[in-house]
């Protein structure tokens, strides 16, 4: 069973605020709540991701190898 399986796509839509915003990449659910303010691409595109699938997106723009092992790195739920 893959990650995101624990999660139907309704509860990951719950977390869609600042406060509270949760992103699927590569089929994993991550907290980014903390990561907004960090985020060198800045926060309104993680905003305009919150509670969906943005594997898509994250791949689009091209993300660093680096940026690739952070998101290794980050605990998904
Ligand atoms: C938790 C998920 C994410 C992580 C860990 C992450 C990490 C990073 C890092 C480390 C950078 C600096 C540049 C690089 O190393 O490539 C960056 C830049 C950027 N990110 Fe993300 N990112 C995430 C999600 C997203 C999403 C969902 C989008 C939506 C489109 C996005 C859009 C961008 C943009 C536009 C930049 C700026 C690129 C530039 O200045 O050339 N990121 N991100």
């Amino acid at each position: 069973m893959s990650e995101v399986a624990k999660y139907t796509s309704e509860q990951i839509q719950q977390h869609s605020t600042r406060e509270d915003i949760w992103i699927v990449v590569h089929g994993k659910v991550y907290d980014v709540a903390a990561f907004l303010d960090e985020h060198p691409g800045g926060e309104e595109v993680i905003l305009e991701h919150a509670g969906i699938d943005a594997t898509e997106a994250f791949e689009d723009i091209g993300h660093s190898e680096d940026a690739h092992d952070l998101l290794k790195l980050k605990q998904s739920r």
